[in-house]
């Protein structure tokens, strides 16, 4: 088997270049390709993995041009330089180390808070100049200060713990704390207004969204107190950067420090040269230990990926543990398998999709199982889709899905059925996997059966007369067509009857043909699927 190739195109610890080898995987470490996105374009169809920092720009060009990618790893938390969108949409996962820097970046933000609060780059700056100027750097203390927080995920959540022990009082803006996080901080959460209106130092620590861009202009600095000082080591863009200025000349702002800005690299910006603002060049993650950690956390992330199929820390795919991979692979190719067989029979529009999980597969990760099945009715469509892309792909349609878990109900210790709705009709199919790990169907339509599923299939429906199934075996016979499985099942006697036969080779067009138009058979589908 030829081993995964991986692109390190960002400055990554060379401890990630040792864990991808020694983890089976071919790697290419060329930190400063990242920022030629021109030279990125025209290698980037070599590689299974890209592993990147925030200096690779990973856009749909990029992505379009990634023909064999399969993962793309964030050695760091920040996603915003990579189109996730544009990769869900091609099946390739997007994976970060959420908690990998996230000490070291409260720690600068910390560092900035006292930085900006004493004013010591300048006054360092001052005093090696050979001045002495004591009077001219007054700072002000943190004890007793309220600090506003905004954003108290990862990252908030130490700098107020860190804030906590200089004896501030931390308040917090965030939609998505619970309370009884907040309790369990010791922060208040309070409305995005009311924390402008009582911090002394304000901290962001929010990604970048629709929702978080530009939260801090000239009308948010007008509801803060006077004499604020803020502090971004988040992302740049949360911050307009001219109205800050205006607010640090006016002397509204007692001070910024700035990380990271709404360009990088910021070589020049509205911000430089202003009073007591203390500017780094997104040096947030810049620590010997976060970028170790980092690094090693990416690099085995990705390669358990490329060459045993389990995901973590993927923001475009439920994660699939190493542990876990062996049992659920033959339930993820069960749930394909559905959902290929009600794919390949449909011929319209899907409205909804319902998957039922009963007994012991209701305790799997059926998050990953849901995606498998989307990803095999979505096929016949759409020949790329994998259990990446078939959430955008189903979202994207409008098609609704909805999950139950149900207790051991049947037989069974445990099956998958999915009902899929049209604007005309509902298709149901249940199938479980037995101990040989092979998928079976184990009822259609509500007729009890159980079939192995095999690479071509024919599906018919007809009534339930006599003579059928000897019709049907003499067709096959005088086409020369030999058949490997035959599988039967009916309603009630006298109703409907369905078959499943499983073929040596794919059904022939004209045999197909003469099936579809026999009078005493409803319906012909050939099925194939891949295993
Ligand atoms: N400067 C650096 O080098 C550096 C290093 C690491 C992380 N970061 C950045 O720091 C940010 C935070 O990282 P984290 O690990 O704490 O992430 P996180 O996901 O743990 O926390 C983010 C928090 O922001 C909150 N949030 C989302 N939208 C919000 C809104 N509209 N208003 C208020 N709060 C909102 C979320 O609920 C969440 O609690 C990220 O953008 C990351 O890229 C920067
Ligand atoms: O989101 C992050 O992890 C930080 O912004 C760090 O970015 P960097 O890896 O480019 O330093």
């Amino acid at each position: 088997m030829t081993k995964p190739k991986v692109l390190v195109s960002d400055k990554l610890s060379e401890t990630a270049v040792n864990i991808f080898r020694d983890n089976g995987c071919d790697v290419d470490f060329q930190p400063d390709l990242g920022k030629d996105k021109d030279a990125l374009l025209a290698v980037i169809d070599q590689y299974d993995g890209l592993a990147i920092r925030s200096a690779t720009r990973v856009t749909e060009k990029i992505i379009d041009a990634a023909t064999n990618l399969k993962v793309i790893g964030r050695a760091g938390i920040g996603v915003d330089n990579v189109d996730i969108k544009a990769a869900s949409r091609r099946g390739i996962i997007v994976m970060n180390t959420p908690f990998g820097n996230s000490i070291t970046t409260a720690e600068h933000a910390i560092s900035m808070m006292m930085a900006v609060a004493r004013q010591i780059p300048s006054a360092d700056a001052s005093t090696q100049a050979g001045k002495w100027e004591k009077s001219k750097f007054m700072g002000v203390e943190l004890t007793g200060k309220t600090l506003g927080l905004i954003g108290a995920g990862n990252i908030g959540s130490i700098v107020a713990d860190r804030a906590q022990g200089m004896k501030m009082r931390v308040v917090a803006f965030d939609p998505y704390l619970t309370d009884e996080k907040a309790e369990r901080l010791g922060i208040e959460k309070v409305e995005m207004d009311e924390l402008l209106a009582r911090a002394d130092f304000i901290t962001l620590h929010t990604p970048l969204t629709d929702k978080t861009k530009n939260i801090i202009d000239a009308a948010a600095i007008a509801k803060m107190k006077d004499g604020v000082r803020i502090v971004n080591c988040a992302r740049g863009g949360l911050i307009v950067e001219a109205d800050l200025a205006e607010a640090i000349k006016s002397g509204k702002v007692a001070g910024a420090g700035i990380d990271v800005f709404e360009v990088e690299p910021a070589t020049d910006s509205v911000l430089f040269g202003l009073p007591n603002v203390v500017c780094t060049p997104h040096l947030g993650a810049a620590t010997t230990e976060a970028q170790e950690n980092v690094a090693v956390q990416v690099a085995e992330q990705m390669a358990a990926y490329l060459t045993r199929g389990a995901v973590s820390n993927a923001l475009n795919m439920p994660s699939i543990t190493a542990e876990e991979a062996p049992r659920l692979t033959p339930f993820v190719k069960l749930a394909e398998t559905l959902g290929s067989f009600v794919g390949q029979v449909t011929e319209s529009a899907i409205k909804d999709v319902q998957i039922l999980y009963d007994g012991h597969v209701s305790e799997m990760n059926t998050k990953a199982l849901s995606s498998a099945v989307l990803a095999g009715l979505l096929r016949p469509q759409m020949a790329d889709v994998n259990m990446v892309s078939a959430p955008v792909m189903a979202s994207e349609r409008g098609i609704r899905l909805m999950e139950i878990n149900r207790a051991k109900s049947g037989v069974f210790d445990g099956y998958i059925r999915i009902d899929v709705t049209t604007a005309t009709t509902t298709r149901s199919i249940a199938g479980t996997v037995f101990s040989d790990g092979k998928p079976r169907f184990i009822q259609i339509k509500g007729i009890n059966m159980e079939a192995e599923a095999g690479p071509h299939m024919l599906y018919t429906t007809n009534g339930d007369t006599p003579g059928i199934i000897g019709k049907l075996g003499t067709m096959f016979g005088e086409a020369g067509i030999n058949i490997a499985n035959f599988y039967l099942g009916r309603n009630k006697p006298g109703g409907d009857a369905i078959a499943l036969v499983e073929l040596d080779a794919p059904v022939p067009d004209d045999f197909l043909e003469k099936l579809q138009g026999h009078p005493d058979i409803t319906s012909a589908k050939p099925l194939e699927f891949t295993f």
